[in-house]
């Protein structure tokens, strides 16, 4: 499939600092992308490139092949949602939608009807009369982005849009960015510093680091097979051993042989990566096992975290129970527990 959107080598410079470095990949028409970041790793100015308010140093951006590079942003097909997204305060929820289409001077009759469908979608037509300062943090949001749809875009940049909102809030609107992405099939871009959010929403996730692409993939390849130990440990939470490679077999600090699937071409120092939920207490049906003592636990309803003290690790182990295994087997700080994995669960990168 022709892609939407393609960057072709974007670099963009400012002075000596490389914002962006030789960034190079495809979006898909109605994709949701989310481009994942620590701060400073050049979502914003990537995402801006993209919306046209700067101009790449080198590269090109192409969207359906053709070069906009130099487009200026008003000349785009695209719309941008940003975080601090203001809505104007002395108009209603209907007005602050109904703005764009007006500017654009479009028939009354259809900027209406544009408008109560973009109410529904949003679920707030019971309040189309109010003000902003009438509705709460995650209302606005919703105003927010139906002001960004209801121009149809083909393409919506969002710079971390739920950034404002509260956890449980967040968790909500992810959900709903989703299914208002579904139903309109526009092209979703969003920057996040939160991984958790990439996961939920994303069809893939770009994870940069320094300007540079390290990862692209979908969430799941982004979990199960991290590109590297900075994007192991950068997605969810990762059990990192210390390993030495003698050429033959990988072994922890205290000697012991952690069985993996190896990467080639791997130098002495590396280390072996291991998610807690892979982590079992039924270990003689696994590879690799070894004991340690439980030194905390922690319970999450869904899941218990116990923390397991090894030979192999100076840090203690991470391990997830599900409640099933937890309620099968009662534990308490202080026990010995055997812990078990799978070669094919071992991640092993340099160190
Ligand atoms: N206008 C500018 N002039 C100089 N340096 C800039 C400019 N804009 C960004 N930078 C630098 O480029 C790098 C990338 O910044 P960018 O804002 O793209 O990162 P980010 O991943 O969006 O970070 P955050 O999550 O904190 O917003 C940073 O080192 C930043 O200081």
């Amino acid at each position: 499939m022709k892609p939407l959107l393609s960057l072709w080598n974007v670099e963009k410079r400012f002075g000596t600092v490389r914002a962006v470095n030789g960034v190079s990949l495809d979006i898909r028409e109605n994709e949701f992308f989310a481009l994942l970041g620590a701060s400073g790793s050049g979502k914003t100015t990537l995402l801006r490139m993209l919306a046209g308010f700067e101009t790449p140093t080198s590269g090109a951006i192409l969207l359906d092949g053709k070069d906009i590079s130099h487009t200026p942003p008003n000349l785009r097909p695209l719309n941008l949602m940003f975080q601090s997204y203001a809505l104007f305060p002395h108009m209603t929820v209907a007005q602050n939608i109904a703005y764009g289409l007006e500017m654009e001077r479009l028939p009354k009759a259809e900027i209406r009807d544009r408008v109560a469908e973009m109410l529904a979608t949003i679920q707030l037509a019971p309040l189309a009369a109010r003000k902003p300062d009438q509705l709460s943090g995650g209302q606005r949001q919703r105003v927010a982005l139906a002001r960004a749809l209801v121009k149809r875009p083909r393409l919506l940049l969002l710079d971390e849009p739920l950034g404002a909102l509260d956890k449980k809030l967040r968790g909500e609107m992810q959900l709903e960015l989703k299914r208002i992405q579904h139903d309109f099939g526009i092209t979703f871009i969003i920057v996040t510093h939160d991984q958790e959010e990439a996961l939920v929403m994303a069809d893939r996730i770009a994870i940069l680091q320094n300007g540079a692409l390290l990862q692209c993939a979908p969430p799941r390849e982004v979990y199960e097979y991290p590109a590297s130990r900075f994007a192991a440990e950068f997605i969810g939470v990762m059990n990192i051993i210390p390993v030495h490679h003698d050429g033959q077999s990988l072994r922890a600090g205290d000697g012991s042989v952690i069985h993996a699937e190896r990467p080639e071409g791997l130098g002495p120092q590396a280390v072996a990566a291991i998610r807690p939920e892979r982590l079992r207490l039924d270990a003689q049906l696994h590879e690799n096992h070894l004991s340690g003592r439980i030194t905390a636990m922690a319970y999450h309803g869904l899941d218990l975290q116990i923390h397991v003290d090894t030979p192999i690790s100076a840090r203690p182990l991470m391990c997830r129970l599900t409640a099933d295994q937890a309620e099968a087997r009662p534990l308490s700080i202080g026990d010995t527990v055997t812990l078990g994995w799978d070669a094919r669960d071992t991640r092993v990168f340099p160190a």
